[in-house]
């Protein structure tokens, strides 16, 4: 068995990403209220809900909630980047198979795992890791697959047939499939520009459209199903190393090598029992096509292969093997996000790009309220309310305006400014940012709100995007991303990061907030430059239970009168 490495930390251009299309409100006028399940994480269906992810897209872990807690987003220097929060979150995490992380119900599918970073420190996207298992048919390609998935408790991975690339038959095609006399086993019977335009885009992050091959029609059906960028994606076929273009696509090329003979009675059985066939017909496919395309067309591949996996699915010390590269070179790409955000830009001078609120008497005596422990909730809502209003219209301040002149009732000519677009939307990040539309839907007429949900993984620390609803056109717009606090400003980075796989200018961005952590407006900072960055205080830590120091304790807690938990925010 050998194993070598074909990756290199490659930087891929920008695109819109997959988290980006299909989660876009269709419909020309304002987004409509939200209403979210409690009980669920994220509803993907009937285009109204939607999560980037799809029926092949396997989220590793399975975290319940029945709280829509805003992310914890806080971390500290010193700790590593593991995380819990004080939400009312079910303490039971367990690793469940895909099946588990996906219900539906009617015509819904919810999805109980949101997507974690696909992005790096910096913020540029981060390109997955894509492995190529190829061999005969039935050798055991599907079964090696998912075990890598069971054993890689990466949270995002994304399975890919080659099945599904079969070409559409022509009517003579398919007679002769039907007599068991049309090669499906020769690199002619795959649509292989398809495949790689498929599996490029996925490598760039972005959301295809895979057909669904039907074996007992040899047909594809009408529907096709939705796939997303991931961290791994898993691409398996009987002639995956055939083309040289798709090729060049695998980061990793596992050959599973198992006895004819074996394969032979796998395919015997599966073909009867699940793809319509009888035995006389099996055989004669296999006799006539299936087996010659073998020694012909795959067997050959083997030499492209990095790994060689004798007997398939039941090698575990191969697949272990396999995971343990994958681990190395995920690490290498800096998935692990929040980790290294929370090491990063000490002792460094503040960015340009931050525009703090003067700290007048005014601004101080509010924060005097609000970060008081013993300020009632209506006094907290109503002087937060204040300071949000504050902090909204020095945001708007920052957009450009025009010069104007209008005509007094005196009838004398008055030299004034207007706002130079009317295009303006606020995104509020879920729970605490919400707090803040109000006051941009107050001072902004016309305005457009759009709602980002993002919730902290207990196990991996890292910030998930569990939820998105955005103006279709959000790209032409101003927009204003509101939180109440930044912290590391991890989960203020994923709301970033898609709205620029919305197409929106970073430039055309502010981010609004009552309070941030100087750690978090460094890594914001960083990552999106040209994004303004507005608050009405700064603050110099965060502590041990990733609260900001001196912070203001949990806002969403204090504003909507929620039981505030024992440890985490
Ligand atoms: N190690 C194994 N032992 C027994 N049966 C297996 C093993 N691996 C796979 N199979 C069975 O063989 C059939 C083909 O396996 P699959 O992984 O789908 O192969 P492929 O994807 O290469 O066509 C399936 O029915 C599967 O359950
Ligand atoms: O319509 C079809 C399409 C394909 N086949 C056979 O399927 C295998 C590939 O699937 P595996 O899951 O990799 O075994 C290939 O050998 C084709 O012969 C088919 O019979 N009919």
């Amino acid at each position: 068995m050998s194993v070598s490495s074909s990756t290199q930390g490659k930087q891929v251009k920008f695109y819109p990403s997959s988290s980006a299309s299909s989660d876009s409100d269709d419909r020309s006028d304002l987004t409509e209220p939200l209403y979210i399940d409690p009980n669920l994480y994220v509803d993907i269906g009937n285009g109204d809900y939607c999560c980037p992810a799809s029926p092949t897209t396997v989220p590793g872990r399975i975290v319940s909630s029945n709280s829509l807690e805003s992310p914890a987003r806080t971390t500290t220097p010193t700790r590593p980047a593991r995380r819990q929060r004080t939400t009312s979150v079910n303490s039971q995490s367990t690793t469940a198979n895909p099946a588990e992380c996906i219900i539906r119900a009617n015509n819904r599918t919810i999805y109980t795992a949101g997507r974690p970073p696909w992005y790096n420190c910096a913020g540029q996207q981060v390109e997955p890791f894509v492995i190529g298992v190829c061999g005969g048919s039935a050798s055991g390609k599907t079964t090696v697959a998912q075990k890598i998935i069971e054993s890689l408790s990466v949270p995002w991975v994304t399975l890919l047939s080659m099945d599904c690339f079969y070409k559409i038959l022509t009517e003579k095609q398919h007679e002769q499939a039907l007599l068991n006399e049309y090669n499906f086993d020769h690199p002619d019977a795959f649509d292989i520009d398809l495949l790689v335009e498929v599996l490029t885009k996925l490598k760039e992050g972005r959301m295809v459209e895979v057909p669904i091959y039907n074996f007992v029609t040899h047909s594809r059906e009408s529907k096709t199903k939705t796939m997303y960028g991931a961290n791994v994606i898993i691409f398996e076929g009987i002639l995956a190393f055939h083309s040289t273009e798709v090729l060049k696509l695998l980061d990793m090329k596992v050959f599973v090598d198992t006895d004819a003979d074996i394969r032979l009675a796998r395919r015997l059985k599966r073909d009867i029992s699940q793809r319509g066939r009888d035995l006389s017909g099996v055989l004669k496919q296999y006799l006539t096509m299936v087996k010659p395309s073998y020694a012909n067309y795959i067997a050959p591949t083997m030499a492209h292969a990095d790994i060689i996996v004798p007997r398939g699915g039941e090698n575990k010390v191969a697949i272990h093997l396999i995971v343990q590269h994958v681990h190395t070179q995920l690490q290498l790409r800096g998935f692990k996000l929040r980790e290294t955000l929370v090491n990063s830009y000490k002792d460094q001078p503040m960015p340009d790009s931050l525009h703090l609120l003067p700290p007048t008497p005014q601004i101080k005596g509010l924060h005097t309220f609000i970060r008081c422990r013993g300020t009632s909730r209506d006094e907290f809502i109503f002087y937060s309310k204040r300071l949000i209003r504050l902090v909204i219209e020095y945001a708007l301040s920052l957009f450009p305006f025009k010069t104007t002149t209008v005509e007094t009732p005196q009838g004398v000519l008055y030299e004034g400014k207007r706002m130079g677009s009317r295009k303006i939307c606020g995104v509020s990040i879920l729970r605490a940012g919400e707090t803040m539309e109000q006051a941009i839907c107050d001072v902004c007429k016309d305005i457009r709100i759009g709602k980002i949900l993002i919730q902290t993984n207990r196990n991996t620390g890292e910030p998930e995007l569990y939820y998105l609803r955005l103006p279709k056109d959000i790209k032409d717009y101003k927009v204003i991303l509101m939180d109440a606090t930044v912290a590391t400003g991890a989960a203020a980075m994923m709301a970033l990061r898609v709205l620029l796989d919305h197409d929106v200018p970073e430039e055309n961005i502010i981010l609004a907030s009552l309070l941030m952590a100087e750690i978090g407006v460094h890594s914001i900072a960083y990552a999106f430059p040209k994004v303004r960055i507005v608050t009405s205080a700064l603050d110099p830590e965060v502590n041990e239970k990733f609260y900001v120091i001196p912070g203001i304790g949990n806002f969403g807690d204090r504003y909507f009168g929620t039981e505030p938990s024992d440890d985490y925010l």
